[in-house]
């Protein structure tokens, strides 16, 4: 018999830290919880607004910028198309995307960390046991701006990685400052409001594998987030995966040809005073075909004030978000267990609570112990992949949250119950944000597994 892989051996070690424990179960997260598998309404086409930026460059740019933040509030997301990328450069990274998840594993297992500032990391799919989750989606994450800062540090096989990748990487950079002009103006905010602020580029090259059927409940390709950004491009290939929240339904947002997806983000919620909505949005995974998308984070620098704008803040609009740091926001990210919909809630003007007080295992504070990294993280745990018809839930969450306009929720039901029940405590409608942070009376185990499952749903 054959040695076990790398991959295997990691999955072993996976599965004996995640065995679910009967420990107090603090943390509900109705987003992440398990999904329905029917009864969610996906939209007909036509639903995805769609931008041409180069009206932005013409006599009509305050029209384009005015359907840009028409789309940013109602939806919380647009296409966008003639951005400027040239279409040989967009398949060019998405094939050298497929072929560097096509290297053998060994290859690929070379950037797995454990670091969450790492310059590059790759993360695999994983399984969520208590929930009975597969969730498939295996990344390599990196930081690309400016370019020629980063790349040595980036993958040499295959032998293109480096300058197909970069060309993409410099042109998607330009879109992003044209986007967060023309979203800085429809705030009415000075032109270069948000631009100023703007610090890093962090690529997420998703795929996510053809599956097959198993005896787990449900697969997910990456599950139900909000991305930690000021905004979000994503570049999908042409197999559909990607579904957003509007108005109260799950929608497909089905690849159009070169076209781009501009995603809100965290930090544009915060710095809007939520007049645009971070967008609530998860990938599902294809019976018979793989999938690649590039996802770019644009990011503020860590010294970055992130409040409300002065200007969006009157007496019929006061002040939702107090004024913090990127730093301190993203420290917080990793530092408090809540779901991606709940993390701005801490910087909400009406919250007592420092973040800074929760401990944080992937910051360990002098004198405390370093957490060993899970190798779960960086392993793909499963021979076999499930495909069901994934949908999920309307997120009863957010709506507490005042998040989201949802005039209803949809019941969480499951074809078959999980394999093993583990259930939260109910979350009352007027809970405060903190009741979802995590107590030290978790065990670890949950803790790892729990911070497993944070990292992917950040889309991280
Ligand atoms: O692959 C997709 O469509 C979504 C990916 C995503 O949400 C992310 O990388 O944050
Ligand atoms: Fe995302």
């Amino acid at each position: 018999m054959s040695p076990p892989t790398m991959l295997q051996q990691a999955d072993a070690h996976h599965l004996s830290l995640s065995e679910p424990k009967n420990g107090p179960f603090t943390y509900t997260d109705p987003l992440s919880e398990v999904p329905t598998l029917s009864g969610v309404d996906t939209s007909v086409d036509g639903s995805t607004p769609i931008i041409d930026m180069e009206g932005l460059l013409g006599p009509q740019r305050s029209e384009f910028v005015k359907q840009i933040g028409h789309a940013c509030e109602k939806n919380g997301f647009f296409a966008v198309k003639n951005h400027g990328i040239p279409e040989m450069k967009i398949n060019n990274m998405l094939d050298t995307a497929r072929d560097f998840f096509h290297l053998p594993e060994e290859e690929r297992l070379k950037f797995r960390s454990s670091d969450p500032n790492s310059i590059i990391r790759l993360v695999t799919g994983f399984q969520d046991k208590t929930r009975n989750i597969f969730v498939s989606r295996q990344s390599l994450k990196f930081h690309c701006h400016p370019v020629e800062d980063f790349k040595n540090q980036w993958p040499s096989t295959p032998p293109s990685f480096r300058e197909k990748v970069g060309e993409y990487c410099a042109s998607v950079r330009k879109v992003e400052v044209a986007m967060l002009e023309a979203i800085s103006e429809s705030l009415g905010l000075e032109r270069d409001f948000i631009g100023k602020i703007l610090k890093g580029h962090y690529v997420s090259i998703n795929f996510y594998p053809a599956c097959q059927e198993s005896e787990l409940n449900v697969t997910f390709g990456v599950r139900t987030h909000t991305d930690p950004t000021l905004i979000t491009i994503l570049m999908q290939d042409d197999v559909p995966g990607l579904q957003v929240i509007n108005d109260d339904k799950w929608i497909d947002v089905n690849p159009i040809p070169n076209a781009v997806v501009v995603h809100v983000g965290d930090m544009l919620q915060a710095l809007s005073n939520c007049r645009y909505k971070s967008l609530l949005h998860q990938a599902t995974v294809n019976c018979e075909k793989e999938r690649v998308s590039i996802a770019s984070f644009c990011y503020p620098s860590d010294d970055a004030e992130i409040g409300p704008a002065k200007k969006l803040i009157d007496d019929d609009h006061p002040a939702i978000y107090k004024d913090f740091t990127y730093k301190e926001f993203h420290e917080s990210m990793w530092r408090v267990k809540c779901s991606t919909a709940k993390r701005l809630d801490l910087f909400k003007a009406e919250c007592d609570y420092s973040p800074a007080q929760a401990p944080n295992p992937a910051f360990p504070s002098p004198g405390q112990p370093q957490r060993k990294a899970p190798l779960s993280l960086f392993a793909t745990p499963l021979p076999v992949s499930t495909i069901l018809p994934l949908q999920s839930i309307a997120p009863p969450l957010a709506k507490a949250a005042g998040l989201f306009p949802f005039p209803h929720t949809r019941p969480l039901h499951l074809s078959q119950p999980p394999s093993t029940p583990q259930s939260p405590p109910p979350t009352s409608p007027n809970a405060s944000p903190l009741t979802l942070l995590s107590s030290p009376l978790l065990t670890a185990a949950h803790h790892i597994e729990d911070e497993e499952i944070r990292r992917e749903a950040e889309g991280q």
